[in-house]
């Protein structure tokens, strides 16, 4: 019978270094010798630079499109289908796996997992306790590098203290120009090519509102992102008005650009500088990355303001790049908030955050929609326990594309 075990780790712990510890057989001795898989987003990132670089397609998706243009969630499936179906592995190693995945794309890759463990041995890395696989008895965590039996479930207590105790700093300057609704979709239909995406799509969102917007991977929730935040070029068929803007009136994307503070998971990968902590949340101020203009005495003690908020303000001189992932993400949440925009829009913010740092994050959003009049747009599929928005978007994919409507209270998980 094939050997499986999980791995329940936190973000601060190296997992390159974790992954060749592992093939190198130091849990389990017999994979020294068997051929294995990675299924990772290191992984998915090589083979969507094969295809730009080398026009290379070999990883196939549901929906025909290049893994470059798919959704997060249909990248995800088609690198598994792939694994299981051309590289035939004697065992897989699974790094985070369930991130980016809706309820049901999950369950099916656990009933998949679960058919697939009888052959072949799956070793499970994840940063959230809830993902572990059930049909995975042993399970260890790492502790500065050494592996431990992770004995149940109760193992790890949930801290209930607060990180942020100061109050959210004030803006620089009061936007008393506020817009009512601050966005207006009215009948939004987008397709790609003859595949029809959102369908009429009417959503309105007022100042200070703290929204969710869920549905299932390749629903439309990017495409209504990149339409709010004016990236898409098809928002100009569309009846849309932004920051009381009719779209196609003749506006630059920077007047869209400038109401709205941005934070994606996917921008960790853009900040490689070595800017400090104090600069990286300056240059919020100055939409710039890294700092070429001096900022004024004002921008500085709001920086140090949110840096105190976020426990930092005696690192503020340390490099960015050695923060750990949750941190880094506080840094770059206080950046996209010290102009206090009219918008904030959180894209998957917390993916591959471990479960302490999820907590804080989300302790963070709640704060900033509590304490600021910035409405929230947050992006996830699951049901965060920690995050408390005021109303749900749902997006539900039919024939003619997804509709939306309205949730107060959700089930989903
Ligand atoms: N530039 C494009 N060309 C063709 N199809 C596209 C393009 N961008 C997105 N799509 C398709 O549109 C659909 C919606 O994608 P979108 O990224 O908006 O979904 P999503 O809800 O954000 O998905 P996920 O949760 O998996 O990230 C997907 O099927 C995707 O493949």
């Amino acid at each position: 019978m094939s050997k499986h075990i999980a791995i329940y780790i936190s973000n601060k712990e190296n997992k390159v270094q974790l992954i060749k510890r592992i093939t190198a057989g130091e849990l389990i001795p017999e994979l020294v010798t068997l051929k294995g898989s990675i299924f990772s987003e290191i992984t998915l990132n090589r083979f969507i630079e094969e295809e730009m670089r080398h026009g290379r397609f070999d990883v196939k998706t549901q929906t025909n499109n290049s893994l470059k243009n798919s959704s997060e969630g249909e990248r995800k499936r088609a690198l598994l289908n792939h694994i299981l179906t051309e590289s035939n592995p004697d065992y897989i190693i699974l790094d985070n796996a369930f991130d980016c995945l809706d309820i049901n794309a999950q369950k099916q890759i656990k009933t998949r997992l679960e058919e697939l463990s009888c052959t072949t041995s799956i070793v499970q890395i994840t940063t959230r306790k809830r993902d572990i696989l059930p049909f995975i008895d042993d399970v260890f965590t790492l502790e500065t590098g050494v592996f431990k039996a992770f004995k149940s479930h109760g193992d790890l207590v949930e801290s209930s203290k607060n990180y942020f105790i100061e109050a959210l700093p004030k803006p620089l300057i009061l936007n008393l120009n506020v817009f009512n609704p601050l966005i207006s979709l009215k009948n939004v239909t987008i397709k790609y090519g003859d595949r029809p995406i959102l369908n009429s799509i009417n959503w309105d969102i007022k100042p200070g509102e703290f929204w969710q917007l869920i549905g299932p991977n390749g629903s439309g929730k990017s495409t209504i992102l990149t339409l709010v935040s004016g990236d898409n070029p098809k928002g100009y068929q569309q009846d849309m008005t932004l920051f009381g803007i009719k779209k196609g009136s003749g506006e630059t994307v920077w007047d869209i650009k400038k109401n709205i503070g941005f934070y994606s998971s996917e921008m960790l990968r853009g900040f490689k500088r070595k800017d400090t902590l104090e600069s990286m949340i300056i240059s919020g101020f100055l939409d710039s990355i890294g700092l070429y203009k001096y900022p004024t005495d004002r921008q500085i003690s709001i920086a140090h303001q949110w840096l105190k908020l976020l426990n930092m303000y005696h690192i503020k001189d340390k490099s960015f790049q050695f923060l750990s992932s949750g941190h880094k993400r506080l840094i770059l949440l206080a950046r996209a908030m010290v102009k206090h925009p009219p918008l904030l829009i959180l894209d998957e913010p917390i993916n591959g955050l471990d479960d302490h740092d999820t907590k804080m994050f989300s302790e963070l959003v709640n704060k900033i929609a509590k304490e600021s009049k910035t409405a929230i747009i947050y992006v996830s599929h699951r049901k965060e326990e920690h995050i408390k928005p005021d109303f749900i978007f749902e997006l539900t994919p039919g024939k003619k594309g997804s509709t939306g409507k309205i949730n107060n209270s959700f089930s989903i998980n």
